[in-house]
């Protein structure tokens, strides 16, 4: 029998009163024991309490992934506040889902495809898509209210709505602040906002798209829609899962599941700042602070305010976007405008105390790209034609291009910490965050014993 056992087994032919003694004896061993893990536990906290609060900066432009790794962090390390947030992105993805289809049903009636060639006379099947599906509109309108309800001019209601008349795939965007969680939810009933949409309309729209999901199924199947790519039409968007999934999605009984919530898209406008208690891990209890900003061009200059004090500056380049254009600028290549604020951000005075982070994100689109006989070569210039057109060879080649800029221009000599990512999935995020809570943690240690 092993030694180790506590309490450990009582001694043969053991009299009462020995046994006695021997009770009262581990009694004793006991409440030591439970007064020094108390003991223990009052110096941890009194350390938490003294330890400085970690403040993590994301920062990388428009659709890098930043909000991804908000969401991946709290799905790692805060799960029952990610759990409890699912309703709230139940209607974020709803919203992308309703607008897709308004979109693809847009850009079918500008088209030749759907009538065959005869423009001006859709087809039956068409015809009655648009028929079936136009409560969609109802749809986008009341979710895009509700989830704008703060502030963005995107909520108001207009006659024809935000999904009749466009050319592109619309965003969908909430401004900083993180309300509307709170509003879906429904905590906020009573405000006085005349923004503020009734609950009973949240589920309206998912009756109405419960009402739709098999004609969604059968349009996204439809011949026109295959025409579509045909011809050209770049239906390659964020929310095309949500339609492939149509069935479970619209579905009334619908829960968005973890990978659900990592492929939601809400464009983040200003700078949100989250709050997440840690749950897991040995910094349970503790709050760590996360900055996530807007990355368009527009949204940048209110960065810089946020550097100052911030621990972790996490920077992500969607690796992905190497033959893509800036939705802001379209004479922007998406790599070359990444590579540009890498540069900015490691000039950065204010952050040249900050552990650096780099994500090189979106693995999973560079491969399907450079698999489907994209060329990385044709598009960077410095990227040799004989290179192997593969992600391992094409993230070697930014990794070193940006470790580089970073050794180059960097005010002071700082340690950089770079990962290839696939941000919707956590599985593999799971390695990736582990890693970067010990780095940021041991870089933290550092600098509070060099002060
Ligand atoms: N396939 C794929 N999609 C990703 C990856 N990372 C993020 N996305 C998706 O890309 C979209 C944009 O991601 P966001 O996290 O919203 O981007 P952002 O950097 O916060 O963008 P802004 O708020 O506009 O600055 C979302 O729909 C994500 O699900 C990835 O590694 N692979
Ligand atoms: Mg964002």
């Amino acid at each position: 029998m092993s030694n180790n056992v506590w309490p450990p087994p009582p001694p043969k032919n053991e009299s009462e009163s020995e046994k006695a003694a021997r009770l009262a004896a581990e009694k004793e061993a006991k409440k030591i024991s439970d007064e020094i893990d108390r003991a223990l536990e009052h110096e941890r906290q009194e350390l938490r309490k003294h330890r400085p609060q970690t403040k993590i900066l994301l920062l990388g432009q428009a659709e890098s992934g930043k909000s991804t790794m908000i969401k991946n962090f709290q799905l790692y390390f805060c799960p029952s506040s990610f759990q409890a947030e699912t309703e709230a992105w139940r209607a974020v993805i709803h919203l992308n889902l309703a607008r897709f289809v308004n979109y693809l049903l847009y850009v079918l009636s500008n088209t030749n495809v759907a009538s065959g060639g005869k423009k001006g006379d859709p087809n039956k099947d068409y015809r009655m898509f648009q028929m079936r599906l136009s409560p969609l509109k109802q749809v986008e309108l009341i979710l895009t209210r509700c989830l704008s309800a703060e502030s963005s001019p995107m909520a108001s209601p207009t006659d024809d709505g935000p999904a009749l008349r466009r050319e592109t795939i619309p965003e969908v965007s909430v401004r900083g602040g993180m309300g509307w969680k709170a509003f879906i939810r429904g905590r906020r009933r009573g405000s006085q906002s005349r923004m503020m949409a009734n609950p009973e309309e949240v589920n309206d729209a998912r009756r109405i798209l419960d009402a739709c999901k098999e004609d969604i199924v059968a349009l996204w199947k439809s011949p026109a829609i295959h025409a579509l790519e045909k011809e050209g039409v770049d239906l390659h968007h964020h929310a095309r899962y949500f339609v492939e999934h149509a069935s479970r999605v619209a579905d009334l009984k619908y829960s968005p599941t973890p990978d659900d919530i990592l492929r939601a898209r809400l464009r983040t406008v200003g700078v949100e700042e989250h709050r997440m208690v840690m749950e897991t891990a040995a910094e349970k209890g503790e709050e760590w602070v996360l900055y996530d900003v807007g990355g368009q061009r527009s949204q940048r200059a209110s960065w810089a305010s946020y550097f100052e004090d911030v621990n972790a500056m996490i920077f992500l380049c969607p690796m992905s976007g190497f033959n893509q254009r800036l939705a802001e600028d379209r004479s922007v290549n998406r790599l070359y405008d990444s590579m540009e604020l890498w540069d900015t951000v490691c000039r950065s005075r204010l952050l040249s105390k900050a552990t650096f982070i780099l994500l090189l994100n979106k693995a999973d689109l560079l491969r399907a790209k450079l698999r489907a006989g994209i060329r990385f070569s044709d598009y960077v210039k410095n990227y040799d034609q004989d290179q192997p057109n593969t992600v391992e060879a094409v993230s070697a080649y930014l990794r070193k291009e940006m470790m580089e800029i970073h050794r180059v221009y960097s005010p002071r000599k700082r340690q950089l910490h770079v990962h290839i990512t696939c941000a919707i999935d956590p599985t593999l995020m799971a390695a990736v965050l582990n890693s970067m809570r010990d780095v940021i943690l041991v870089e933290m240690l550092h600098q509070t014993t060099l002060l």
